[in-house]
């Protein structure tokens, strides 16, 4: 995404318009290499932490080709969110734009991202969610978590991974896990989300070509489900109907194939990586927090007993989710403290007043989210995992713009309730079944996603709590 203009546009000086304190960089580059250079997700890093300093929470820049805005203010990037749409826009840039479709809710604005949008949170609402994603959810864990052998080590990244990919195309395309096809998306799926995050190269051999052919490769398969969805219906054999997200589409909408593939890559886009580094993280973290293991287990202890009692012994049901209430805490701490989205990218339509300061008309807006995450200022000693703090949050803290793991307004996240809900079935299991420990030392760092560089190789040892 590097920027290759030849100089800074000065249009907002000609203009009078003050802009927020900064520095453009490099002529060609601005800032972006800094901007880009990796850290500890539960950092802001070098480079943010000596700006602020330097300029305050709002400050101005030039990254990715573009003038940008870098927000750390959480005011600014509340109203930034809450005005998507109006003041602001998605700004991709266009080779990633490309490869996500141009219907892709990621990309799309005004009526038809809201009509993208509504049949994505229709599909992952409470119904479903209570009455498909939990089960499934239930029994793609379980069967993963059986496949864990003691004393092997192995890297938690890719199980999770598993996990909730199995989880999404059952959701989405019925397709069950281990089956060929299910294979051949996985792999087409990963190298198109390699090519996402890659430099834009067009080159045979590069990850955004490949990425440019997995996706028109799944946009064939899309397709042919598509048609053979269709002659079933039409033949009164089909078994599924509004069952997967598919069927969902064919009943509820009018999405041609390529509509229904940018929708499909969407949500694998927006849940995969989020959700199965959010389990990652969950294991990194409480692995270092002996105290709220042991607490998890007496939460989950109590569930099964109680289920128990009510002579339940099926997969866990809506009742017993609604029970996971330290759980919760243990996912909102996670995702505070491993800050899975850093930040997004908007674009200012129009020119912008806010805080004395002007943000000119095309210019970028980049919102920091993990900035409030890890203000000492709002949550004490922010660099510990303390998910306690979850329970008795004051008002203040607890402010909408000081936690924003899931974004704001429009475009908030569209899975945030099925992601909480993956993280805390696997907590369930997890703890139920398994100690772990840390094989090597890995840690969460910031790059386009978080990454664990060795993928969190863990080694486990089963235990019997539940008998
Ligand atoms: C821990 C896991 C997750 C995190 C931290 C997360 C975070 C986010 C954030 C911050 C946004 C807002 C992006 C923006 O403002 O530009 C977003 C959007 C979105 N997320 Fe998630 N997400 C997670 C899981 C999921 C899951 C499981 C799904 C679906 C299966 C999902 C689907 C989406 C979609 C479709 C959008 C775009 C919404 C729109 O444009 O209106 N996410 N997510």
């Amino acid at each position: 995404f590097l920027g290759l203009k030849l100089g800074h546009d000065n249009g907002w000086k000609k203009k009078g318009l003050k802009v927020p304190p900064g520095e453009m960089g490099w002529p060609l580059l601005g800032e972006t290499i800094a901007f880009r250079r990796t850290h500890p997700c539960t950092s802001l890093g070098q480079y943010m932490e000596e700006h602020v300093q330097k300029y305050g929470k709002i400050y101005r820049s030039h990254i990715f080709g573009n003038p940008t805005i870098i927000s750390a203010d959480a005011e600014l990037n509340r109203f930034v969110l809450m005005n998507d749409n109006r003041l602001f826009e998605p700004s991709f840039p266009k080779s990633v734009a490309d490869i996500l479709g141009k219907t892709s809710m990621l990309v799309l604005t005004g009526e038809m991202h809201r009509y993208m949008k509504s049949l994505s949170v229709n599909f992952m609402g409470i119904a479903r969610l209570r009455n498909n994603f939990l089960g499934d959810s239930d029994k793609y864990t379980k069967l993963n978590l059986n496949t864990w052998k003691e004393g092997v080590v192995f890297p938690a990244k890719e199980e999770a991974c598993k996990i909730t990919f199995n989880l999404m195309v059952k959701n989405i395309l019925s397709m069950r896990p281990g089956e060929p096809e299910t294979e051949r998306l996985r792999f087409l799926y990963m190298a198109f989300m390699k090519g996402v995050i890659s430099l834009p190269l067009n080159f045979p051999g590069t990850a955004y070509r490949k990425a440019i052919q997995s996706r028109a490769t799944i946009l064939k398969t899309i397709e042919r489900l598509m048609k053979e969805r269709i002659e079933q219906k039409e033949a009164g054999t089909d078994k599924i109907g509004e069952g997967d997200l598919l069927g969902f589409v064919l009943e509820q909408s009018n999405l041609d194939a390529e509509q229904f593939g940018d929708l499909l890559l969407g949500l694998l886009f927006g849940g995969h990586e989020t959700s199965s580094t959010a389990i990652t993280m969950v294991l990194y973290f409480l692995h270092d927090s002996p105290k709220a293991v042991e607490h998890l287990r007496e939460e989950h202890l109590e569930i099964v007993r109680k289920k128990k009692a009510r002579g339940e012994t099926g997969p866990l049901t809506w009742e017993d989710y609604k029970q996971m209430d330290f759980s919760q805490c243990v996912v909102s701490e996670t995702l505070r403290l491993g800050n899975i989205i850093k930040f997004v990218h908007r674009k200012a339509v129009t020119d912008v007043q806010f805080k004395g300061y002007d943000i000119p008309s095309g210019w970028s807006v980049i919102p920091i989210f993990a900035a409030a995450h890890l203000d000492p200022n709002v949550y004490e000693n922010p660099q510990k995992f303390d998910p306690w703090r979850w329970q008795s949050i004051s008002s203040s803290t607890a402010r909408i713009d000081n936690y924003m793991p899931f974004g704001q307004g429009l475009r908030n996240c569209a899975g945030l309730e099925l992601a909480k809900m993956e993280i805390a079935v696997f907590l369930h299991h997890l703890v139920l079944n398994f100690d772990w420990e840390l094989a090597e030392p890995d840690h969460p760092f910031a790059y386009a996603f978080p990454e664990f560089e060795k993928g969190l190789p863990i080694k486990v040892r089963r235990i019997s709590l539940v008998n």
